[in-house]
């Protein structure tokens, strides 16, 4: 909570100029109770119309200032509630994005979604509550109870008779509902998980008439979620029957008491009504207090969620390495690395030349991806290095580090914008570049073929394009920008034979200066590569030219008789 209320210190003045609002309100509220009891009391004994109307309106005024008192002071606590949480949430966002591959892994990507969406709406609630009733309730408390004490010192002592019981009960209930709270986030990040996978896999679904199985899986985490809910809710909900129980309580005995007293004469008939409004409002005060109850712990639990992220150390930070002097532009030094415990990728060493472009092959799951999510510095590698220019990437800015690359992975996002927006993706790149990028990736005749050309909008995830269209606009937004560094990651599968080699020619001609990495599975895709690299379960078992390849490397030369049938001739 304490990383939390952090957020709010930028706020401490309007807060603070909220507060006194606020404490003014609430005493114009309380003394409207004794006021009444002077009119009751002292003034309509009187008999005098005129001073029972000038008190009156006396009331009234109270009345009015106390209210709109009270607005201004809740409109500026909810000013504060939003913005130290856009605040919080935009530090979350920032720090989800800095988080590496490794993080991602284990905070998974519904928990952190629950933690942008849920989670920060608790905190906000909670902030927005403490302001608004969380200075008013103990305001209406303390106040009420010096005012009883004043005109009713007897009755009063009841009042403060209840509270112990009280507060044992608020301090019982949140110390079981926190954990209720953190386990029913957990499992919400569960449900949030679920939906994605419906939402993203709907078309498959259909497909496979999987509705009713998925149906059934949605409907168990949602039972799983209302179970939760229910289980903290009821005991949430002791809350408030507990708390009335021992206030009617106390107001039974009130009412008793001060039938005898005023009897006896020791108390006048104005100062019992006036007791019992302070008593209703008390009891409102205290009802009040435990929705704060419910709130914090809702929201201390999410906090809790929250500051896990915020707190995370990068685990990719800059750490310096001599540089060597090199001919490569990108080299793997002996590379390890590993997912898990077990070891995955082992020793992988090559060397590729400025200008020079790389094919990786092999079957799926052997690790293509993997080496360039290395290298990009999705993971740090467990052994070896990685070098750029001779510099270790370690060390390498990584703002600087990402910047070299143009990428186009295995489906890659695209988004409900412009196909412009979708290449641009903000480099502020011009139409024209655009243009080129889109002629290089085989993209430009079907875009212009549009009647908005580069302004027509995609919908989510480019649903309005076919699988060869999409794959066409991640690659213009590899090569628009020319970038130091290439990777088309299995990004021309969709593409007939005819505009794969098209694209291929074009990267050769038009992107000299530029090193290109070409994940494939079809052999056609990078045969006429410079250097091919050949993987196996995370070894490298092959390395070399293609003709090279299909001499001395059996897993290539099985690939190839699988794609082209017949070896012999061709050695
Ligand atoms: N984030 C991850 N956490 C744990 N294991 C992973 C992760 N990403 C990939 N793997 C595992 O690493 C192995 C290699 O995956 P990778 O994506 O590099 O293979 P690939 O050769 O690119 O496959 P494909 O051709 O199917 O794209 C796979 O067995 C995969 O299950």
């Amino acid at each position: 909570m304490k990383r939390v209320f952090a957020y709010l210190k930028p706020y401490y003045p309007r807060m603070a100029l909220g507060l006194f609002i606020k404490i003014l309100g609430t005493f114009m509220d309380l003394g409207l109770p004794w006021v009444l009891a002077y009119i009751l009391d002292d003034v309509i004994p009187k008999k005098s119309v005129s001073l029972i109307l000038w008190w009156g309106a006396g009331m009234l005024l109270l009345s009015v200032g106390a209210r709109t008192l009270n607005i201004v002071a809740n409109r500026m606590a909810s000013k504060v509630a939003r913005d130290a949480t856009e605040t919080l949430r935009h530090d979350l966002f920032q720090k989800i994005l800095s988080l590496s591959g490794r993080q991602l892994n284990y905070f998974t990507i519904p928990s952190l979604e629950s933690r942008m969406t849920s989670d920060t709406y608790n905190i906000h609630h909670m902030i927005g509550m403490m302001q608004r009733i969380g200075v008013r309730a103990p305001i209406i408390l303390i106040g009420g109870i010096i005012i009883t004490s004043t005109l009713e010192p007897v009755l009063t002592l009841i009042l403060i008779g209840v509270f112990p019981f009280m507060a044992l009960i608020v301090y019982l209930v949140s110390k079981k509902g926190i954990p209720l709270y953190t386990n029913l986030q957990e499992t919400v990040d569960k449900m949030v998980r679920v939906v994605r996978e419906n939402i993203t896999g709907v078309r498959v679904i259909k497909a496979l008439s999987k509705n009713e199985y998925e149906k059934g899986r949605f409907s168990s985490v949602n039972k799983e979620v209302v179970d939760k809910e229910l289980k903290a809710g009821t005991l949430m909900a002791v809350t408030n029957p507990a708390m009335n129980f021992l206030l009617n309580m106390g107001l039974t005995l009130v009412v008793i008491v001060g039938a005898f007293r005023v009897n006896s004469g020791s108390s006048e008939p104005g100062k019992i009504v006036a007791f019992l409004s302070y008593f209703m409002i008390m009891l409102h005060a205290v009802m009040a207090i435990t929705r704060i109850f419910i709130g914090v712990s809702k929201a201390s639990a999410s906090a809790k969620r929250i500051a896990e992220v915020l707190d995370t150390e990068e685990d990719l930070k800059e750490i310096p390495f001599e540089p060597k002097n090199s001919d490569y532009h990108i080299e793997f030094d002996n590379v390890c690395f590993s997912y898990t415990h077990e070891p995955f990728i082992t020793d992988i060493s090559f060397g590729i030349k400025k200008g020079e472009s790389l094919g990786i092959i092999g079957s799926t799951g052997s690790g293509k991806t993997t080496l360039v999510h290395l290298l990009m510095r999705f993971y740090d590698v467990d052994k070896g290095s990685i070098r750029i220019n001779g510099v270790d990437i370690r060390s390498i800015d990584k703002q600087k580090l990402r910047g070299m690359f143009g990428v186009a992975f295995q489906n890659d996002v695209l988004f409900a914008e412009s196909i412009y927006e979708n290449i641009n993706l903000g480099r502020g790149l011009t139409k024209e570049d655009v243009l080129i990028a889109t002629e290089d990736a085989q993209a430009a005749s079907f875009i212009l073929n549009k009647d908005d050309k580069l302004n027509h909008k995609l919908t989510i995830k480019g649903s309005n394009l076919s699988g060869g269209q999409k794959q066409r606009l991640l690659i213009a937004r590899a090569l628009a920008g020319k970038p130091e560094i290439l990777i088309l990651d299995d990004s021309s599968s969709a593409l007939d034979y005819k505009t794969d080699a098209q694209l291929r020619k074009s990267i050769r001609n038009n992107y000299k200066g530029t090193t290109s990495i070409i994940i494939a599975q079809r052999i056609s895709s990078v045969m006429k590569l410079d250097k091919i690299l050949v993987l196996e379960e995370g070894h490298m078992v092959g390395y070399g030219t293609h003709e090279e390849l299909l001499k001395t490397c059996s897993v290539y030369q099985e690939i190839y008789q699988s794609q082209f049938g017949q070896l012999e001739g061709v050695l």
